[in-house]
C-alpha cells in the first residue's frame, strides 16, 4: 500500500471516480491518503476519503495530483502544482501545456478508457522526466488497479493510442450497431438482430481474450465458405484502411488539442 497522498481533481467524474474506487478496493491506497476535489460538496465516497472544495488545498496536501477533468475544464483550472508530480488523464493536452498552466515539472500523461468501470482498461502512459524504477513501478501499479498498462516511449504514442485504446468500447459498439442495423435491413427481427450482433461482439471479444486473432481467422477461412466470403468482402472494401483512417482522424484531434 502506498504512503503517498494522491489527490484527484475530477475524482467525481466517470474516469476519476472509477480510478479512485479501484485504488481503494485493491488497497493500493488507504482512504486517508486519497483526496478528491468536489466543488458541490454533495458527493459521497468511502469513509475516510477527504472531499475538498478547494483544488489548491488538494494540491498542497497531495504528493501526486491526478487531473481527470475535461480539456475545456482544464482551461479554467487555476492551481499551482510546482514541486508536485501531475498525472493527467486528459486527451489532447500536452505535458508542456500542463507544465505551463500548473507549474508542475514532472508530468505523466496516461490514457485509460471507459473500461476502467469494469477494471479492464488498457492504459498507456509516459513521463516527461525520467523516472527511477520505483517511481515507474508505482505509476504502472496505479493503472494496473483498473486493468493493464504499459509505459510507452513518448507523447506521440499517447496521442495515437488516445484514438485507439482510449476510445474503449466505441469501435466495437459501432460494429455492433452496424451489424444490428444491417441485419434489420435484411429482414431479421430487431430483437434477434440485436442479440446476434451482441453475441458477435461480446462473445467474440471473450474468445479473443484466449485466442490469437489471425489463428481464429485462418481456422474459419479453412471452411472456404460463409466466413471466407464475408471476410473477403471486407478485404475488397479496404477494411484495414478504413480503420486506419478512423484512428488517424481521432489521433489528429489528440495531437492538435481541443
Ligand atoms: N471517458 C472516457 O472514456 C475517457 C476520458 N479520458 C479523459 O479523461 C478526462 C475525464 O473524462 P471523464 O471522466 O469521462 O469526464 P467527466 O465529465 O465524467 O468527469 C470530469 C469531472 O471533473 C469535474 N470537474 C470539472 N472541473 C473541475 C474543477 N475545476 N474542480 C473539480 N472538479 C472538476 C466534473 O464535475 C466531473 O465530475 C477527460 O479529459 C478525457 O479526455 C480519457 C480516456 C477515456
Ligand atoms: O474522446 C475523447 O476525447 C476521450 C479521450 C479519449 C477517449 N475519450
Amino acid at each position: 500500500m502506498t504512503s503517498k497522498t494522491v489527490g484527484i481533481i475530477g475524482g467525481t467524474g466517470w474516469l476519476g471516480r472509477a480510478l479512485a474506487e479501484a485504488l481503494l478496493d485493491s488497497q493500493f491506497i488507504a482512504p486517508q491518503h486519497l483526496l478528491i476535489s468536489n466543488r458541490s460538496g454533495v458527493t459521497a465516497f468511502e469513509p475516510g476519503v477527504r472531499l475538498l472544495a478547494d483544488n489548491q488545498q488538494l494540491v498542497d496536501e497531495s504528493d501526486i495530483v491526478v487531473l481527470s477533468i475535461r480539456p475545456e475544464q482544464f482551461r479554467e483550472l487555476r492551481i499551482n502544482a510546482r514541486g508536485r508530480q501531475v498525472i493527467s488523464l486528459m486527451a489532447g493536452v500536452s505535458a508542456a501545456a500542463i507544465g505551463l498552466a500548473t507549474g508542475a515539472q514532472a508530468v505523466v500523461r496516461a490514457m485509460p478508457n471507459a473500461a476502467v468501470e469494469i477494471r479492464q482498461s488498457f492504459t498507456p502512459w509516459c513521463s516527461n522526466v525520467s523516472l527511477d524504477e520505483q517511481e515507474a513501478l508505482w505509476i504502472q501499479g496505479l493503472f494496473e488497479c483498473v486493468g493493464s498498462a504499459d509505459a510507452v516511449p513518448d507523447e506521440a504514442c499517447v496521442d495515437y493510442l488516445s484514438a485507439l485504446s482510449g476510445t474503449g468500447p466505441a469501435l466495437p459498439a459501432m460494429l455492433q450497431l452496424a451489424l444490428t442495423r444491417q441485419a434489420v435491413a435484411a429482414g431479421i427481427p430487431p430483437d434477434i438482430a440485436q442479440r446476434a450482433a451482441q453475441g458477435v461482439v461480446v462473445g467474440g471479444g471473450h474468445m479473443l481474450a484466449r485466442h490469437d486473432p489471425q489463428q481464429l481467422i485462418d481456422s474459419l477461412l479453412a471452411y472456404r465458405g460463409v466466413t471466407a466470403a464475408a471476410l473477403q468482402s471486407m478485404v475488397d472494401d479496404e477494411f484495414e484502411s478504413l480503420v486506419g483512417r478512423a484512428v488517424e482522424a481521432g489521433a489528429q484531434v489528440a495531437r492538435r488539442g481541443m
